[in-house]
């Protein structure tokens, strides 16, 4: 221990001499040009290049830097010795990070890089217009020369690409509305906006699990679809038209897909819009990763046909929206796309205009409980891209409400109620609203709640098929009776007699008032 002592002050004694030495053979303004020689004839003897990402970019934020944090969070496992936690503001979720001076290892496109973070204790304050944090952060990337001109620019790319999903996937996710009117906020913003916390999933929608499928893959087929919309021209946007009876899940769906995607949502309220203007300044304020929801078209707007009722083919909404005689007054509409009241023109262009391709990666969801009264136009492939039926109850769809209300695994349930309610179950026509609410109801008891769904199931298919057989019978009687009388017409005109017999009591008539007048 001792020798080892002494060989280490040695060591430090020879090192001292050495500085000592340098300051003597070269004097302070050749020491920064020497350094620079031998960084030179380093780097032509290594391999790799370095890159350094500092977190202060002169008085900026390196948004480099926050973006490489990010991404190797998701590089770093839990199972790390020492990591640093961070939770951003409006994030519910906690990132792992480096401490200082750690490395790790990552690899892209098959070549291996290391990342090192570096703090050092900032020299005294130097003025600045900000005050700067006291450590001095940033990332050192090393890769081999070789692999640089390879990899940097898609590499670096890959991670800020990342870094923003990852964001935006930590971050609660918003839900705006343009309940304002046209007032704008105190940013210029049209939009106000609450944190969306709706816990609707595909796993918890009640449908038909071949057409659920169908849409997630659809939506899956969008979100990766960049290249696919940029190679063919397209704008990078979905439209989809969800319609069915009130209580079908078309709002759960909206709340799923959003849910899925982990995009935003944009409530537009139409009955708060007055013109096409302000419509498309709506459009432009709405930022890329978003869903656009119109809820109950039919009811916002009259849609019925672009024709009907304008010289310029719009029709009018403008203040009139639920009054039927003014809405289809044609008087009414300007069809003034310069913007003096909403048209359905200015609706079309909002969702599939030059307009609609301001920022990207948009859908547009539409709701309707009548799909019938909608124009054409606005259904269309392109604006409106698939149609989704949202049906009554069906027995698959029941059997997902009865697993998120009373948990019931499948083998749970008795064979026999179960083919009951299949029985059952399409004659009723029940919205999945109703059947939850049932099961609420009595989720603490399971047995009674299946016996209950069961017996109002029941009750219901009755109803129905006593209402059908009313409505048929009603049917009959009035065909029975419109031949009746559709026979005594005929009769009245093939009969020359009665036509005579008619002519004969006017003639008389006139004869008994001639007589009279005498
Ligand atoms: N398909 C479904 N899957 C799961 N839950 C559903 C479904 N449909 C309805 N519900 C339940 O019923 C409630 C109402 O459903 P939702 O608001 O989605 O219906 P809607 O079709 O949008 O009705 P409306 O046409 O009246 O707007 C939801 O909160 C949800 O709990
Ligand atoms: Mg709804």
């Amino acid at each position: 221990m001792k020798e080892y002592w002494g060989s280490l002050a040695s060591i430090l004694g020879v090192l001292a001499f050495c500085q000592s030495l340098l300051h003597v053979l070269f004097p302070p303004e050749l020491r920064f040009a020497t350094l620079k020689l031998f960084n030179r004839v380093f780097n032509m003897f290594t391999s790799y290049c370095y890159f350094d990402i500092t977190e202060i970019d002169g008085v900026n934020t390196n948004e480099l830097y926050n973006a490489v944090q990010l991404y190797l969070s998701s590089c770093v496992t839990i199972s790390g010795s020492r990591l640093s936690l961070t939770r951003a503001l409006n994030s519910s979720a906690i990132t792992f990070g480096l401490t200082n001076n750690d490395t790790i290892f990552d690899t892209f496109n098959g070549v291996t890089v290391l990342w090192e973070h570096i703090v050092t204790q900032r020299q005294a304050q130097t003025f600045s217009w900000r005050p700067l944090p006291d450590e001095k952060r940033g990332f050192t990337l090393r890769i081999k020369k070789k692999d640089k001109s390879l990899i940097l620019d898609s590499y670096l790319d890959y991670i800020m690409e990342k870094a923003n999903d990852m964001r935006r996937k930590n971050e609660d996710r918003l839900l705006y509305t343009n309940s304002r009117g046209g007032s704008l906020d105190s940013r210029g913003h049209p939009w106000e906006s609450v944190p969306f916390k709706h816990p609707s999933t595909f796993e918890t929608l009640a449908m038909d699990p071949v057409k659920k499928a169908e849409i997630i893959e659809d939506l899956k087929d969008f979100a990766n679809g960049q290249s696919f919309y940029q190679k063919t021209g397209r704008a990078w946007k979905r439209g989809y038209l969800l319609y069915g009876p009130p209580g079908t899940g078309k709002s759960s769906m909206i709340a799923a897909m959003a849910n899925y995607l982990g995009y935003d949502i944009y409530d537009l309220e139409l009955t708060e819009v007055h013109h096409n203007s302000e419509l498309r300044k709506l459009l432009m304020k709405t930022s890329s990763k978003s869903i656009i929801v119109i809820e109950d078209i039919d009811c916002s707007i009259d849609l019925s046909n672009r024709k009907k009722g304008s010289p310029n083919n719009s029709s009018s909404i403008g203040s009139s929206y639920c009054d039927p005689e003014m809405r289809s007054g044609p008087g009414l509409s300007t069809g003034d796309e310069g913007g003096n009241s909403i048209t359905l023109s200015g609706l079309l262009n909002f969702t599939d205009g030059l307009w609609s391709c301001c920022g990207s990666e948009r859908i547009f969801v539409f709701t309707t409980n009548h799909i019938d009264k909608l124009d054409p136009a606005l259904l269309r492939s392109g604006r409106m891209d698939m149609h989704v039926f949202m049906s009554y109850c069906s027995f698959p769809a029941l059997r997902i409400l009865l697993k998120n209300y009373l948990g019931n695994a499948e083998s749970d349930l008795d064979e026999g109620v179960l083919k009951e309610l299949e029985e059952v179950i399409d004659k009723a026509e029940m919205t999945p609203a109703d059947i939850s609410e049932l099961l609420i109801k009595n989720r603490r008891n399971k047995d009674r709640a299946v016996i209950e769904l069961l017996e109002a199931l029941k009750n219901k298919a009755e109803m129905k098929l006593k209402s059908g057989e009313c409505v048929r019978e009603k049917n009959l009687n009035d065909v029975g009776e419109e031949e009746e009388e559709e026979e005594q017409e005929k009769r009245a005109l093939e009969s020359p007699k009665e036509g005579c017999d008619y002519e004969d009591s006017i003639k008389k008539e006139e004869e008994d008032e001639e007589k009279k007048i005498k």
